[in-house]
C-alpha cells in the first residue's frame, strides 16, 4: 500500500497535527514541500486542491483537503476515535479546543512583532485560563491515563502537540497543572510518539522568519 504523501510548507501551520496523528499511529508518510509558487499552481491546474488551499494529503487514492476533515479521516482509519458515537463526540469537542489554540499560534508568526508579541501573551493567557484547566479537570474527574474511554485517542496526541508547543512560548505553563504534567510524561513516552519526538523526525520546527517568507510568496498574501 501507498505511503499517504503530504503537500505542504516545510513548516508546521495546518500540517503538523497531520504529521503527529500519522506518527503516533505508526504510519510513515512522504512529504513534498512547497517552495515556490509554481508548485501551488501546478497543485491548482491538476485540480487537486478542493478549494485552492493546502494542507493536501494524499491517501487510499484521494487527494484529501480541510485539516480537521484529514484528522478525522485518519482518527477513524487508525482506530484513534474512540469506540462509540459519544467518545467520538468528545473527542471532537477537545480537538476542536486544541486546535483552535495552536491555529493562534500559526496565525501569530504572520503578524508583525509588536502584534505578535501580543497575540503570544494572549496565547499563554488563553492556554493557562481557558484551555488547560479544563483538560487538568478532565484528568481528574475520570482517574484515567487517558482524556476518553481509558483508550489513547486523538485528542492525547493533539493535547500533547498543543502542550508542547505552549510551552514553547512559556516554558512554566504546566506549573500549576501536576495532572497535565503526568500526562505529557505518560503521552511522550509510547514508543511512535517517544520516536516524534527524537531529533532527526518529520517533527517541524516553531514558525520563523523563513517560514513566513515562503509561504507569503507562495500563497501571495
Ligand atoms: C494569517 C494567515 C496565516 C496562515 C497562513 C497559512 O499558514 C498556516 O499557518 C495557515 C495557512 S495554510 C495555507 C492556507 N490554507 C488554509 O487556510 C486551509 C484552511 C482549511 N480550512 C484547512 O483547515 O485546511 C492556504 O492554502 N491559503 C491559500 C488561499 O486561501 O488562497
Amino acid at each position: 500500500e501507498a505511503k499517504p504523501k503530504l503537500y505542504y510548507f516545510q513548516g508546521r501551520g495546518r500540517m503538523e497535527s497531520i504529521r503527529w496523528l500519522l506518527a503516533a499511529a505508526g504510519v510513515e508518510f512522504e512529504e513534498e514541500f512547497l517552495e515556490t509558487r509554481e508548485q501551488y499552481e501546478k497543485l491548482l491546474k491538476d485540480g487537486r486542491l478542493l478549494f485552492d488551499q493546502v494542507p493536501l494529503v494524499e491517501i487510499d487514492g484521494m487527494p484529501l483537503t480541510q485539516s480537521r476533515a484529514i484528522l478525522s479521516y485518519l482518527a477513524a482509519k487508525y482506530n484513534l476515535y474512540g469506540k462509540d458515537l459519544k467518545e467520538r463526540l468528545r473527542i471532537d469537542m477537545y480537538t476542536d479546543g486544541t486546535l483552535d489554540l495552536m491555529i493562534m499560534i500559526a496565525q501569530a508568526a504572520f503578524k508583525p512583532p509588536k502584534e505578535k508579541e501580543e497575540s503570544y501573551a494572549l496565547i499563554v493567557k488563553r492556554a493557562k485560563t481557558r484551555y488547560f484547566p479544563v483538560f487538568e479537570k478532565i484528568l481528574k474527574d475520570h482517574g484515567e491515563d487517558f482524556l476518553v474511554g481509558n483508550r489513547f485517542s486523538w485528542a492525547d496526541i493533539q493535547l500533547l502537540e498543543a502542550i508542547l508547543m505552549v510551552e514553547e512560548l512559556s516554558a512554566p505553563i504546566l506549573s500549576d497543572f501536576p495532572l497535565l504534567q503526568a500526562f505529557k510524561a505518560r503521552i511522550s513516552n509510547i514508543p511512535t510518539i517517544q520516536k516524534f519526538l527524537q531529533p532527526g523526525s518529520q517533527r517541524k520546527p516553531p514558525p520563523d522568519g523563513h517560514y513566513v517568507e515562503v509561504v507569503r510568496n507562495v500563497l501571495k498574501f
